[in-house]
């Protein structure tokens, strides 16, 4: 390894557009849905896995919602600095390795930068807003064959992609908000990859218990080779000074390895007490809250 590259600048909304490089703009099929997957979370740093659930999501669609729906778009939204959670790598660092990782590994994932430059915490439903405006209001949907007028544009469907444990976490209290949850699950629903240590059934009766009605919209899927990759078990590699590869991506570990990332010096793993705000109501309350435990 040679010197350490100086970090990259933190993208502001100033020179922010949303990205649809990688957006299907026409269904092959003009009588599907036109179907967006949105994955919020840290990935710090992003893993394989985190890129495979969206290959298993589409295999998932393509095999059991062929009727329904068409995949045209998925989108990884790195949280902001301002979620306050203990060993990540800044937002800058976040935001760039997924777009490497994107772009060397896949043809349709993009990364939405959005939710990491707000200067505030931002729930995950109001993340999910904001791709649905994009996509349907400000884009105005994806055509139903090529050269269809604008008027018949359908608007996609937007949904939440994520792992067992972050549905496990929906009917915790005190983490989400009834009203974002009830947003999310009625309007957008979640495409859920089962992780193990955290039971995806288990977790579906818990929210069951909430609104029954949500289920309906919740759709699982099993992983048919179990993969327990986790971002905190890479950092804690990487501070060993041991291999990550065929873990992450290699241009991921070229990144980390120029920029000094999730290094020995740079801390020890640290635990937070905070936790992200309900709502967005909540979320002046959580930043006059929020304490660090090193
Ligand atoms: N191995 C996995 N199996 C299923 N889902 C996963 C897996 N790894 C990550 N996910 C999902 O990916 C999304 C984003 O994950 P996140 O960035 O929190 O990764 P993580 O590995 O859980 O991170 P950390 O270890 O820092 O908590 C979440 O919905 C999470 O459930
Ligand atoms: N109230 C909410 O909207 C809420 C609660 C808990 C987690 N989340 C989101 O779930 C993801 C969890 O990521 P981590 O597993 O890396 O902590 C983040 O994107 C976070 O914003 C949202």
């Amino acid at each position: 390894m040679t010197g350490i590259t100086t970090a990259p600048s933190t993208p502001t909304m100033e020179g922010y557009a949303f990205p649809q490089h990688r957006l299907q703009p026409t269904l092959s099929d003009p009588s599907k849905t036109p179907l967006v997957l949105v994955a919020c979370g840290s990935f710090s740093p992003i893993t394989h896995m985190h890129l495979r659930m969206f290959e298993m999501a589409l295999d998932h669609v393509r095999h059991n919602l062929s009727d329904k729906y068409e995949v045209v778009g998925g989108y990884m939204s790195p949280v902001s600095d301002r979620y306050n959670k203990a060993g990540l790598a800044s937002a800058a660092h976040r935001i760039r390795m997924c777009e490497l990782a994107c772009d060397q590994t896949s043809d349709w994932i993009m990364v939405d930068p959005w939710e990491a430059i707000q200067s505030e915490y931002q729930p995950t439903a109001v993340v999910l807003d904001h791709i649905q405006h994009e996509v349907n209001d400000v884009i105005g949907g994806i055509a139903p064959y090529p050269g269809a007028p604008r008027n018949e544009y359908r608007k996609a469907h937007v949904s939440l992609l994520c792992g067992s444990d972050l549905l496990q976490t929906m009917s915790q209290p005190g983490l989400w908000s009834l009203p974002d949850l009830d947003h999310i699950l009625s309007s957008y629903g979640a495409f859920v990859v089962e992780r193990s240590g955290s039971a995806v059934d288990t977790a579906l009766q818990q929210l069951k218990e909430i609104n029954k009605d949500w289920a309906a919209n919740i759709h699982v899927i099993r992983q048919l080779i179990a993969n327990d990759i986790s971002s905190t078990g890479v950092r804690q590699i990487l501070r060993q000074g041991m291999s990550v590869h065929y873990l992450i991506p290699a241009c991921v570990i070229q990144y980390i390895r120029e920029h000094g990332l999730y290094s020995d010096d740079q801390g020890r793993e640290r635990r937070s007490t905070s936790m992200p705000p309900l709502s967005r109501k909540g979320v002046q309350e959580h930043e006059m809250n929020k304490i660090e435990i090193c």
